[in-house]
């Protein structure tokens, strides 16, 4: 499903409404909310709303278990952070409590290792069935959703739940959930804003299959629903909306 609006604050506000609604379904049916949350921009309107009264007293925040879809290796206090951007956004003004929060990047450890690591974390707390309640996921205007790139060896990864990785176009290493262990989750929400990614997001839904190119072709939920929240900017090229 895509839901095109003019204004994105309009779809932060839809997603947060989301956001809520997974977290009430998820802890009356099992007592707790696994969610991977994403880095970039797009994020950015969702998680402040989500720490606004309205929304932060809907949510049980003890019941919440917070990851993130991927990371840019680098420590929470540096600008290009996933995790310190929803930190500063969200996370330290809701009362979710600290042992819940599971950012990816660690300091002593390879990001293979801690990839490896964080592996054993979702084992733990989402049970060998790998299904997140919700993963939000931006989209780059090359087509990328998490670390998932472009020509990158961890597009063919079928085991492995995370992956960690030296992203050479980027000079940066990076740490990604795989787009199997994606596919398991009940519901996985886009957020793509901007002119800038209107041709990638032509691409990837009404282009020709070539998930090397347009990594986020390779989102397809195997029991669970997608769902596309869009500008009107980004949503320029389609045809089928
Ligand atoms: O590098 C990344 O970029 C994508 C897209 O970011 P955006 O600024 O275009 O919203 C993001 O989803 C991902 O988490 C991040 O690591």
């Amino acid at each position: 499903m895509i839901q095109i609006e003019k204004d994105p604050a309009k779809l932060g506000e839809v997603a947060a409404a989301l956001f809520v609604d997974a977290a009430k379904a998820a802890i009356q049916e099992k007592g707790k909310f696994n969610v991977a949350l994403t880095g970039g921009s797009s994020p950015v309107k969702l998680y402040g709303l989500l720490a606004e009264e309205q929304f932060k007293s809907q949510v049980d925040w003890d019941k919440v278990n917070v990851f993130w879809g991927d990371e840019r290796w680098v420590p929470l206090d540096n600008e290009q952070s996933n995790a310190g951007m929803a930190y500063e956004t969200l996370l330290k003004n809701v009362p979710v409590p600290e042992k819940n929060i599971f950012p990816m990047w660690a300091t002593g450890i390879t990001p293979e290792a801690r990839a490896q690591e964080y592996t054993g974390y979702l084992k733990k707390e989402l049970g060998e069935s790998g299904v997140f309640d919700l993963i939000l996921l931006g989209m780059g205007d090359d087509g990328h959703c998490a670390s998932l790139f472009p020509g990158t060896a961890v597009l063919n990864e079928q085991e492995k739940w995370v992956e960690g990785y030296f992203l050479k176009s980027k000079d940066i290493h990076r740490i990604t959930l795989t787009a199997p262990l994606i596919n398991r989750a009940k519901k996985i929400v886009f957020f793509v804003f901007g002119e800038n990614k209107a041709n990638a997001l032509y691409e990837v839904l009404e282009g020709e299959r070539n998930p090397s190119l347009y990594p986020s072709q390779m989102i397809a939920p195997v029991n669970g629903e997608v769902q596309w929240l869009v500008d009107e900017a980004a949503a320029n090229r389609l045809n089928n909306n």
